[in-house]
């Protein structure tokens, strides 16, 4: 597992939704991602996608189990160690793009960069030019983000997640909101940027024909892995 960016070992978890026994809601998973892999997470409504990325995405923690992240036993980490090692390793594309609409394309892309102490300020607005130009947006990084398209918003939302040169970036259906074809293109763009940066993508999403373009297809059927 050198190259392993990702490790859950015999990972559950369950809720407690105040009925007198806690609902598990995954199950023993086993789960490796490689570094420059590209993964789809597929599954039915329910079946525990977010669940799992949520505790992939270090923003929840198992029941049981264990999530080493480079080899990092994530268990032994406190909140602030996880926030730091989430901000430093991990990006986040969403359906709703969650961008601040009243933002520039640019400031949301600097929005990670500015929040953490340790970026080097003078290369801030460099940085977001070029991670625009990475995603066909150059000429874009004035616009208000509430007045771009639904494809234009969800690549500045890539663009964003790879502000701290994530090793992973974790999309949730980044393009179930969107037409045929801006999905392909969102797609595309996401694939090129795995191909040339060498960072790994897990990508939820119920569309098929994406999920087989990608380099693994996971499916997770009532909280376990159905097939790997
Ligand atoms: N915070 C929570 N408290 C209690 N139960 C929850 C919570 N979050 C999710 N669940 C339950 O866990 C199960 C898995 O939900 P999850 O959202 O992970 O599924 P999903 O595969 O992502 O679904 P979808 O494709 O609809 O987004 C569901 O039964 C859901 O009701």
């Amino acid at each position: 597992m050198a190259d392993g960016i990702l490790k859950l070992e015999h990972v559950c978890k369950a809720y407690n939704v105040g009925l007198p026994t806690e609902v598990e809601v995954l199950h023993d998973i086993d789960l490796e991602l490689d570094r420059g892999e590209f993964l789809a997470l597929i599954g039915p409504s329910g079946s525990g996608k977010s669940t799992l990325l949520n505790i992939i995405g270090l923003l929840d923690r198992p029941t049981s189990g264990r999530l080493l992240i480079k080899g990092r036993d994530t268990a032994m980490l406190g909140d602030d160690e996880l926030t730091h090692l989430r901000g430093r390793t991990i990006g986040f594309v969403f359906q709703y793009h969650l961008l601040i609409s009243a933002f520039t394309a640019r400031e949301n892309v600097m929005m990670p960069m500015l929040a953490d102490r340790g970026f080097p300020s003078a290369e801030i607005e460099a940085r977001a030019e070029h991670l625009l130009l990475q995603v066909g947006l150059d000429k874009f990084g004035s616009n208000l983000a509430n007045n771009m398209s639904g494809g234009q918003q969800q690549r500045v939302a890539i663009a964003r997640a790879l502000a701290m040169r994530p090793d992973l970036v974790l999309a949730d259906e980044p393009t179930g909101n969107l037409d045929t074809k801006s999905a392909d293109a969102v797609f595309d763009l996401m694939r090129r940027v795995n191909r040339e940066s060498g960072t790994s993508f897990l990508l939820v999403t119920h569309n098929m024909d994406l999920a087989r373009r990608c380099d693994r297809i996971i499916q997770v059927i009532d909280g376990r892995i159905a097939s790997n």
